[in-house]
Parts: C-alpha cells; sequence; structure tokens
C-alpha cells in the first residue's frame, strides 16, 4: 500500500501579495514546501534547457535559461507566453508530483504547495484546500514597484494574466491579509495548521483513507 498522501494546502495570490514571505512561514513552521516558480527556475538550469531553447533560440547562456532575456520575450507577448507555458507547466507538475511522494513517505501530515497561477492554470483540483494572501492594492503596488527592474509596463503585463485579488478571495477557502505585519501571519498560519491537523486526525478516525 502506497502512503497516504499528506492533505495538499495550496498557497496563492498575485504578485506581491506575501506568497513566498507566508510560504517561509511555513517552513518555520515545519510544514515542507513546493514552490512552483522556484521549481520553474531550478529547471531552467536542468530539464527545461533543450525544450525552452527549441522554442525560444537565444535565451540559453551558458547551458541555463536566462530568466531576463526569456522574460523579455514573453511578457506582454501573449502568444510566446502561452507557449511557454506549454512547455513549462509539465515539468513542474512532475516536480510537484516527486515532493509530494516524498512527503509521504515521511509522513508528512500536511503539505504546502505554493502555486502562483493555481486558480489560472485549474490547479485547485490538484490541492484539498486553497490559503490565498492578500493585501490593499496600494500596498501590493508599493511591494512591486520597489523591486529591482520592475516597470509599470511589466507589472500590468503581469498583472493581466492573473486573476483579479478580489476573484481569488471569493474563491479562497482561506485568506491571510500580508498587510497587517509578520507577526500576526505567524499566528494566523499557526493556528490555521493546528485546525487541519485536527481536521486531519478526525478524518484517519472516520477511516477515511487517502481522501
Ligand atoms: C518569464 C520568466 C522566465 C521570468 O522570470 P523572472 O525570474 O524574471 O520572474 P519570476 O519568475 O520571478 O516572475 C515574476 C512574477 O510574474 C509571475 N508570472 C510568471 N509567469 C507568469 C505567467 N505565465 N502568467 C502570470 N504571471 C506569471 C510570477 O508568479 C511572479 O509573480 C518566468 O516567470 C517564467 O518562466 N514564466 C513562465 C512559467 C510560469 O507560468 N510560471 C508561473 C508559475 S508555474
Ligand atoms: N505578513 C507580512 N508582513 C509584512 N510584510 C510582508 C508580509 N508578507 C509579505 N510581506 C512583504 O511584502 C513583499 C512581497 O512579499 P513576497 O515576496 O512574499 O510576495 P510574493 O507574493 O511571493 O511575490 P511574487 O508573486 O512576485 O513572487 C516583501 O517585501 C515582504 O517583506
Amino acid at each position: 500500500m502506497s502512503p497516504r498522501l499528506p492533505f495538499r494546502l495550496g498557497l496563492t495570490g498575485s504578485i506581491g501579495m506575501g506568497k513566498s514571505t507566508t510560504a517561509q512561514i511555513f517552513r518555520d513552521l515545519g510544514v515542507p514546501v513546493h514552490d512552483a516558480d522556484a521549481a520553474v527556475h531550478a529547471l531552467y538550469g536542468a530539464e527545461g534547457v533543450a525544450p525552452v531553447a527549441a522554442a525560444f533560440p537565444g535565451v540559453v547562456v551558458d547551458r541555463r535559461v536566462d530568466r531576463a532575456l526569456l522574460g523579455a520575450r514573453v511578457f506582454g507577448d501573449d502568444a510566446a507566453m502561452k507557449r511557454l507555458e506549454a512547455i513549462v507547466h509539465p515539468l513542474v507538475r512532475a516536480r510537484e508530483k516527486a515532493f509530494l511522494d516524498q512527503a509521504a513517505a515521511a509522513g508528512e501530515p500536511i503539505a504546502v504547495l505554493d502555486i502562483p497561477l493555481l486558480y489560472e492554470t485549474g490547479a485547485q483540483g490538484r490541492v484539498d484546500a486553497v490559503l490565498v494572501v492578500t493585501a490593499p492594492e496600494a500596498v501590493q503596488r508599493a511591494r512591486v514597484m520597489a523591486r529591482p527592474g520592475m516597470s509599470e509596463k511589466t507589472f500590468a503585463a503581469i498583472l493581466g494574466r492573473q486573476m483579479p485579488d478580489a476573484e481569488k478571495r471569493r474563491r479562497a477557502d482561506f485568506v491571510l491579509d500580508t498587510s497587517l505585519g509578520l507577526d500576526p501571519a505567524r499566528a494566523a498560519m499557526a493556528e490555521l495548521l493546528q485546525q487541519l491537523r485536527a481536521r486531519r486526525g478526525a478524518d484517519a478516525e472516520q477511516g477515511d483513507g487517502d481522501a
């Protein structure tokens, strides 16, 4: 019998809303996290190099996909971004599956899947619940525009490819406002984990094995 999969908590939110920070909070609380953006970056030095080089000639430098060169080709060009996503998303899913198998083998009760485009790519079917991180629009804008190399145009192009924040919040099982500070976020996530563990314990008692 294969080991029971952990409870899969999907973590999502629009650009600058606090996904990475919240993912780190979960890691600090001892929960394994799979980061889809990091998986994309990793596969650009591995299995993604050949297919991306074939589709986007000139973006591979020193046997790695150069993300700045690739970003300049795809942000703002919908057709090009779609071609890139068709290559990258299946490779990310394969890494995600390997991560979950490993977490199951380790007996982890909960695992977090940090998926920026969770709703946009229909990934809600692969998780047991979704946590959406959010912040007021002005806070989001200030955070994103403070990043080196960010322009209004790139910000707008990225936002245009993401589901509006209000719609994400409407669909979410859980919502975290990251504009309230780090300590409140840590406390809220510790409490959420406690809730999820209790729920999982109750399921196990009812013999709800692999649900
Ligand atoms: C274009 C790339 C090379 C730019 O890399 P770079 O390091 O400059 O930016 P980074 O990956 O950190 O992304 C910046 C922001 O844009 C968002 N974003 C990235 N790709 C997309 C996309 N296809 N649609 C909407 N938002 C996106 C990210 O979630 C993040 O919020 C890279 O984003 C990429 O390969 N994107 C396509 C793969 C993809 O869909 N990734 C999203 C998660 S699986
Ligand atoms: N709970 C919080 N309290 C205070 N500041 C926060 C909190 N969460 C995030 N921030 C701040 O907001 C900024 C953006 O957060 P983060 O990098 O986690 O966003 P993100 O959603 O991962 O962004 P991207 O989609 O671009 O990867 C960071 O400067 C971070 O310090």
